[in-house]
């Protein structure tokens, strides 16, 4: 991988304050999109296959122009994907049909192992993303994505592709936060920022070069993917990023940088339960390596306050939603008990 010393991303003046391995690492395990010219890959793809999963729920907008893309650039052109899949989340609107219509095999969340009782979320339609196919390497892309090209995928594959070593790539990338008001240039990624960075760094040191730490953009090695937990909602990213790096330690981990992301924003209570979630994984996973003992676990529900009508005018409606760290296990593990 190429050295990384003086390049992106940088290590500040606060660097004698970062763990030395985390500091080497960036060294390492960074590098951008563009040192993985197609060419190159396809030359290390050989017998390797490779499927890209978009979890996507109510995404007609946006997730026919990323299937058609890949299958353009990286498909049609040039061989690298073998497979594209979009697993269909119990969208209302037209996902599936517009997914279909572009070239995308759609697979409808549920329908996956369908002996198993449903669940429902992000995580969810990524595990079953996982079940439903059949690549090597497993690369995962966001449905919600206005700017996607195909060096997203080439980028994530990079890595995986010329080096055995490593078993996960994440990407990273500029997040601006577009509506509302300007353009604020690195306003995106709010519940990084707020919670999952402060998060990791106080207990996860070793994953604090992750410039995007919940990324929905990243791929790894199958065998990977399916020795690992699940958690069903968005707790997902985070649950990855802790599993891998303490079975398999951080040199096992890369990222890339995929230059700039813009997607559907999520209104502030849904990042609220978003956080939540991540919270609740966290704790989850303290818990199971014995680093959190709690007199009393976590409550799950979370109240939250919005405006609705009354009698009487504008009233405040409460409404409550359960966070629970729902879990599907190592897919590998289904196997070994059938
Ligand atoms: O039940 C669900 C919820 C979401 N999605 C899809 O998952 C993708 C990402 O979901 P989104 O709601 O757009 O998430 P973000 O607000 O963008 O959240 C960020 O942070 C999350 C928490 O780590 C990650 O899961 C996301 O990938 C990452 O983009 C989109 O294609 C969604 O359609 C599903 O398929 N099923
Ligand atoms: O990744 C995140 O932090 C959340 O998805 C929120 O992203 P946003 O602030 O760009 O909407």
């Amino acid at each position: 991988m190429p050295d990384r010393a003086a390049d992106h991303p940088r290590a500040g003046a606060a660097e004698a304050e970062l763990p030395a391995a985390v500091a080497g690492w960036l060294r390492r395990r960074s590098s951008l999109a563009g040192d993985w010219p197609l060419a190159d890959l396809l030359a290390a793809k050989g017998t390797t296959t490779v499927s890209v999963v978009i979890p996507a729920r109510d995404e007609e907008e946006t997730v026919g122009d990323i299937v058609r893309t890949i299958r353009r650039d990286l498909v049609r052109t040039y061989p690298l994907v073998d497979e594209v899949v979009v697993v269909d989340s119990r969208s209302r609107d037209a996902t599936a049909r517009v997914a279909a219509e572009a070239g995308a095999k759609v697979v409808a969340q549920d329908a996956v192992l369908p002996t198993l009782p449903n669940l429902t979320g992000k995580g969810e339609a990524l595990w079953k993303g996982v079940a439903a196919t059949t690549g090597d390497l497993v690369v995962f892309v966001d449905g919600d994505l206005y700017d996607f090209t195909s060096s997203y995928v080439t980028g994530l594959l990079g890595p995986l592709l010329v080096d055995r070593t490593v078993a996960y790539v994440k990407g990273f990338y500029h997040r601006p936060l577009v509506g509302g008001g300007p353009i604020e240039v690195d306003g995106g990624g709010r519940v990084t920022e707020l919670v999952a960075r402060p998060l990791i760094n106080m207990y996860w040191p070793e994953l604090a070069g992750f410039v995007q730490p919940l990324a929905g953009e990243y791929a790894g090695r199958r065998e990977v993917l399916e020795s690992i937990p699940f958690v069903v909602n968005y707790g997902v990213e985070i649950g990855h990023l802790i599993d891998i790096v303490s079975s398999r330690g951080l040199d096992a981990l890369a990222q890339v940088d995929l230059g700039v992301r813009t997607h559907r924003h999520q209104d502030m209570h849904a990042l609220g339960r978003m956080s939540g979630q991540i919270m609740l994984t966290v704790f989850d996973r303290l818990e199971r390596c014995g680093r959190l003992v709690s007199a009393r676990p976590p409550a799950t529900s979370l109240a939250q306050f919005g405006r609705g009508e009354s009698g009487h005018g504008v009233a405040r409606e409460m409404v409550l939603t359960d966070l629970t760290c729902r879990q599907r296990p190592p897919l590998a593990s289904l196997r070994e008990n059938a």
